[in-house]
């Protein structure tokens, strides 16, 4: 069976867990997320442990942001780990984004447009009052005209993203919560269905598969919906 477009954010706070939360879910799910607790704490080896025999894409989730030369630099030295995908921030401006992309010409660098943990009133205190998909389909616009190939945005935007970039630009959405289940600190949600309907190529969920019981056996059923919703 066709793995589902979900990438597992592998939060954990060891290698080990990541690497058995990895294995568990990896028949079910296309992409694996290492994001910054697993990598500042363990380093570049992280990308190996999880990646494993699988044949998994990994999406290296490390939110570059700085001037273009220092995130150069920083693409450049992940680069040779060979991730399918490179977070940074849009907000670094068109510059960066386009220093990123030349400097790690083989990975599909991703701009983070506006975090999903943020709602409209902590938009509005950071100066960005007004819908939250105004500013982000404005930094989407952006960070594609400065080379980035994907865009990091919530499933509630993903629809009118997909309208302003066209069809490919790869679109991932964090933010995702089956029904039914906890927001957490994330305040722009869909469903992993409505994530889909929207246009979204890739769903980022952390919590709710790792946080199961059975990861493998959550992220099996979240594949399962969604394939349940491709077919009807
Ligand atoms: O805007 C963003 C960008 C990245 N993330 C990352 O995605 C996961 C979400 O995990 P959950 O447990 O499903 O909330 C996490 O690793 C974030 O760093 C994001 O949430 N929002």
């Amino acid at each position: 069976m066709t793995p589902a477009p979900i990438a597992v954010a592998l939060d954990a706070p060891d290698l080990e867990t990541a690497a058995r939360w990895a294995s568990l879910v990896t028949p079910h799910v296309s992409t694996v997320k290492v994001g910054l607790e697993l990598y500042l704490r363990y380093g570049p080896d992280v990308v190996a442990s999880v990646r494993g025999a699988s044949g998994v894409q990994v999406f290296l989730d490390l939110k570059l942001h700085d001037i273009p030369a220092t995130v150069a630099g920083a693409a450049r030295a992940v680069a040779r780990l060979r991730p399918d995908f490179l977070t940074v921030h849009a907000t670094g401006g068109e510059a960066m984004i386009r220093a990123a992309v030349e400097a790690a010409p083989d990975v599909r660098i991703a701009a983070v447009t506006v975090l999903t943990s943020l709602g409209e009133e902590d938009l509005g205190r950071m100066g960005l009052a007004g819908p939250a998909s105004d500013a982000v389909r404005r930094l989407a616009a952006l960070a594609v005209g400065a080379g980035a190939r994907a865009l990091v945005c919530s499933p509630q935007e993903a629809a009118a993203v997909r309208a302003e970039v066209g069809p490919s630009i790869t679109l991932i959405t964090p933010g995702v919560r089956p029904a039914g289940s906890a927001a957490q600190d994330q305040a722009r949600v869909a469903t992993p269905e409505q994530a889909l309907q929207a246009g979204a190529d890739l769903l980022v969920i952390g919590r709710p598969i790792t946080g199961a019981p059975d990861p493998g056996a959550a992220a099996a059923a979240i594949a399962a919906a969604l394939r349940r919703r491709a077919a009807g």
